[in-house]
């Protein structure tokens, strides 16, 4: 084996433990979900009311950026109906019979999980417009001039969609969802008290100042706030006396280079190349992307909507800028400045100083 493949393999397992450990924290029933409260009480609403009438949910699309629990409401949305859940997910489904085959097995009152809906193909597409409206699909047997299409019935079912760019939605797939649940980043309350659950249920101790230190870089997230919180407990582990206080948190954050305001290296990078390369802009999102060696769908969805959210940086018709908080937060200082040289090398404090 090379050193690549080991490599490779290593890290495909690690992100087997941290998916493990994710499944593990996941909250059950609604009422376990912390935060998104409106989302959570249209949800409910809509849930009750078709329990009521012994009928399935109607469809439901989640949107959102990452990490914020869209794969999870819909994992509560199957228990909550008694319902089988079925995952996959619209890069998974290459052509239109992969999707005729799944939606071939799916039984009645099973709810259908599709992730990044928005990157189902065309044909894909049209194909669960029709399922989802009129329950039948039409599969095509044969090609050419003898190619026949056989309209097959389907049991009546839920689809639960997921996306971080509803705006990628065509209007047609987009109006066949009965509710959308818009999610948005987490208050740092909200997520102290996710972190609080999964230290009970990780059974660490944690002091309330950590936890508060943790929800406070978490971006808003709680993907990240659990992440982060394993993280605390290794270095408590391992550097520390086993004790996750606020020192451990403090300690662990900076070796994992989480800035104060929750930033992590792809954010800082993503600031940094534009205000050092590209003068605070405007730049087209490619630019940036080429620069910070990452995809734009990468920048789009994972660093920029915290960074817009965050006030770090705009987007303006010509492409995004930084914001003076950026600069601020990079300890630089603007080219409009006098004296000002937009140069520097990043800190995990975010200072632009060099750790003395
Ligand atoms: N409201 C919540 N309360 C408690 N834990 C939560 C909540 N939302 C998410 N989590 C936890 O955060 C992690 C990520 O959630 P999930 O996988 O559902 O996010 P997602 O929005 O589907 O992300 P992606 O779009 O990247 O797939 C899970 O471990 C889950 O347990």
């Amino acid at each position: 084996m090379t050193a690549v493949d080991e490599e490779a393999l290593t890290s495909a397992e690690a992100d087997e433990l941290e998916r493990a450990a994710e499944a593990a924290l996941r909250p059950k029933r609604l009422e376990e979900f912390v935060g998104q409260r409106v989302v959570r009480e249209q949800l409910a609403l809509v849930l009750q009311a078709a329990r009521s009438r012994g009928a399935c949910a109607d469809h439901v699309l989640l949107a959102g950026p990452p990490g914020l629990g869209k794969t999870t409401l819909a994992m509560i949305i199957a228990s909550e109906m008694h319902a089988s859940l079925r995952l996959t997910s619209g890069p998974a489904i290459t052509h239109a019979g992969d999707l005729a085959a799944i939606l071939s097995s799916v039984q009645e009152g099973d709810v259908l999980f599709i992730d990044e809906i928005h990157r189902l193909a065309r044909p894909a597409e049209e194909m669960l417009y029709l399922a989802m409206e009129d329950f039948r699909v039409d599969v095509v047997v044969g090609k050419g001039a003898g190619a026949t299409s056989i309209p097959l019935s389907l049991p009546r079912f839920t689809v639960v969609g997921a996306t971080t760019r509803a705006g990628l939605l065509p209007a047609p797939l987009r109006d066949r969802f009965g509710f959308t649940g818009h999610m948005d980043f987490y208050e740092a309350a909200d997520l102290e008290r996710v972190i609080a659950r999964s230290a009970r249920l990780l059974d660490i101790s944690l002091d309330p100042a950590a936890g508060r230190e943790i929800a406070r870089r978490s971006r808003g997230t709680p993907r990240i706030a659990n992440r982060l919180l394993r993280r605390v407990r290794d270095w408590a582990q391992v550097r520390g006396n086993g004790a996750a206080d606020e020192a451990a948190a403090r300690a662990a954050l900076e070796v994992f280079e989480v800035d104060p305001r929750g930033l992590d290296r792809l954010d800082r990078s993503v600031l940094h190349t534009l205000c050092v390369r590209f003068g605070g802009g405007p730049v087209g999102l490619t630019s940036i992307a080429m620069a910070v060696g990452e995809e734009p769908e990468t920048v789009e969805t994972v660093a920029e909507p915290y960074l817009l959210r965050e006030g770090f940086l705009v987007r303006t018709p010509r492409g995004r800028a930084a914001t003076a908080l950026a600069w601020d937060h990079l300890g630089l200082r603007p080219p409009s400045a006098p004296g000002t040289q937009a140069q520097g090398t990043l800190f995990v404090d975010g200072s632009g100083a060099p750790p003395a």
